[in-house]
């Protein structure tokens, strides 16, 4: 399992390994580590490593020692040595003949530009901003030669990023590729700091796993364990027991939404799905039924208990009377979306454990009483914090979402910049109504949904291209449920009872 770690939990697994006495050797591993990549990725010319003075750049001065023994020529850089160990590899990179020079701006500029590679070690997750004057100038000198074709690797995150957090705080570096050590750090996934890191590779270093777990922010799941919570169809399946499942949304000049949450949830293998709304909603697939009402929230309230479906998505393009709607759909007690403009401060408290919320950054913001940068800065804290008001599970949308539960916090993975388009969220809905009504709990709907979705994503932006619409990738759904490696599998060879939060 990938696990989601920040500095502080680094930091706490750190303790146990030197309490074991075993942190030289965890060092060890991950500099040998940053070395393999360096060497894999970056195969010709000379290596300059870059050492701070913490233990990101004892991870530098192990790398220079594996690179040497891997025939490359070598050359490091350093700022005065703090930590212990960074002190005790470089007493060991000198006993294998390496030498090291004093870092500083000029030092660098005269380095850089004949290298083949330049590694990255001098912050780490002990950065705490702002830069000191003393490291501005020499970021500013990595990130000059970067942008003229030297690539840099970054140990564990790019020096200057704060561990935690989505923001580029002043004067950071980039690089091309980063090697990151026992979980992926916050800042390695979202956001303008993500796009900072290159590529990412996990090396998960041979640290108990229980170690790792117990100080996780997030898991994020492989495909087969997503594949284990989605649903399993007998044989002998027929559409009354594939799910009921009710649209409700729709409003004049919105429309399309209500629309395509109906196709959505078609796609994810509803069993009947039926669109209600006060306007007239197009006709996307001839399959859905679709019934516009006078007064939608009369015929609604109107179903007696036993015609109720099975579950429920209520809010795309509903528009202003959305929560007070949403409220006494919630009261019916079904597995329920709240999407779009059901997303109401007001509904807090109002939901049950089988609702399923969707804010975007914007609609985060509005719940939370907070602004949608505070939500993009730390998702995770946005997510948790969701999760708190609202109960049930929430996925909060982004590149890549954060679904949070009773059991904790679980990041998506995949995707594709091209579903950045009006109407995604709507097909997303569907989906996870569709999951609801096949019986699936909030948070296995909301993990498996969300997976399901980007992987269709990833689909449709590989078949049209970059501009995506809502309904290529609705089209993918089946392919993608597919690809996950759940579809067909009968019951006794599913992988159910994978366990993770
Ligand atoms: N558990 C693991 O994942 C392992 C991680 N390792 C590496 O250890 C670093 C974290 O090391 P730490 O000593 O705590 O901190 P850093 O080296 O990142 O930074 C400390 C260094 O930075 C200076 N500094 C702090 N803030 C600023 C600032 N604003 N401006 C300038 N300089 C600043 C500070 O003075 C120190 O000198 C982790 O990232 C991994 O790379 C280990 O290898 C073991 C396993």
């Amino acid at each position: 399992m990938p696990w989601v770690l920040d500095g502080a939990g680094a930091r706490a697994v750190d303790a146990r390994l030197e309490a074991a006495g075993l942190l030289d050797l965890t060092m060890e591993e991950a500099g040998r580590a940053v070395a393999d990549a360096a060497h894999a990725a970056f195969p010709h010319g000379a290596a300059l490593l870059l050492a701070g003075g913490g233990a990101n750049g004892g991870d530098a001065f192990v790398a220079a020692r594996h690179l040497l023994t891997l025939g490359r020529e070598v050359q490091v850089l350093a700022l005065p040595s703090r930590h212990p160990l960074t002190r005790l590899n470089r007493r060991r990179w000198r006993a294998v003949g390496g030498v090291t020079r004093a870092l500083g701006e000029a030092a660098l500029k005269r380095a850089a530009p004949g290298a083949g590679v330049i590694v990255d070690g001098l912050l780490g997750t002990g950065f705490r901003p702002p830069l000191r004057p003393a490291l501005a100038g020499v970021l500013a000198a990595l990130n000059g030669t970067r942008e003229r074709g030297v690539p840099v690797l970054a140990v564990d995150l790019p020096s200057g990023l704060t561990d935690s957090l989505a923001t580029v705080p002043d004067g950071a570096a980039g690089a091309d590729l980063t090697v990151t050590f026992m979980g992926l750090k916050p800042a390695l996934l979202f956001g303008p700091a993500a796009a900072r890191a290159g590529q990412v590779q996990l090396a998960p270093l041979r640290v108990p796993g229980d170690w790792v777990a117990a100080q996780a922010l997030a898991a994020q799941p492989t495909d087969a364990q997503v594949a284990a919570r989605l649903p399993v169809r007998g044989a002998d399946a027929h559409k009354g027991v594939a799910g009921r499942v009710w649209i409700v949304g729709g409003h004049p000049g919105t429309v399309g939404a209500a629309g395509l949450a109906g196709v959505g949830a078609l796609r994810a293998g509803a069993g009947l799905v039926t669109v209600h709304s006060a306007a007239e909603v197009p006709l996307l697939m001839p399959e859905l039924m679709v019934h516009r009402h006078a007064d939608l929230r009369a015929a609604l309230l109107g179903t007696p208990a036993s015609g109720r479906p099975d579950a429920v998505a209520v809010g795309m393009g509903l528009g202003p009377d959305a929560a007070a709607l949403a409220r006494e759909i919630l009261a019916w007690g079904v597995p329920t979306v709240l999407d779009a403009d059901a997303l109401q401060p007001e509904l807090a408290g109002c939901g049950h454990d089988r609702c399923v919320w969707t804010p975007h950054p914007g609609e985060a913001g509005r719940l939370l009483g907070c602004a949608a940068a505070d939500v993009t800065r730390d998702p995770l804290a946005a997510a948790r914090a969701l999760h708190a008001r609202l109960g049930g599970a929430v996925v909060l949308k982004g590149g890549p979402s954060v679904v949070a539960h009773a059991g904790g916090l679980s990041v998506s993975r995949g995707g594709h910049p091209g579903m950045a388009s009006g109407g995604m969220g709507d097909t997303l809905s569907g989906v996870l109504a569709a999951l609801l009504g096949q019986r699936l709990g909030a948070a296995d709907a909301a993990v498996a949904g969300v997976r399901l979705h980007a992987r269709a994503g990833e689909r449709a932006a590989a078949r049209h291209g970059y501009g995506l619409s809502a309904s290529d990738v609705a089209q993918e759904l089946g392919g993608a449920w597919r690809d996950l490696g759940a579809a067909g599998l009968p019951p006794h060879m599913h992988p159910r009872g994978v366990k993770f939060p």
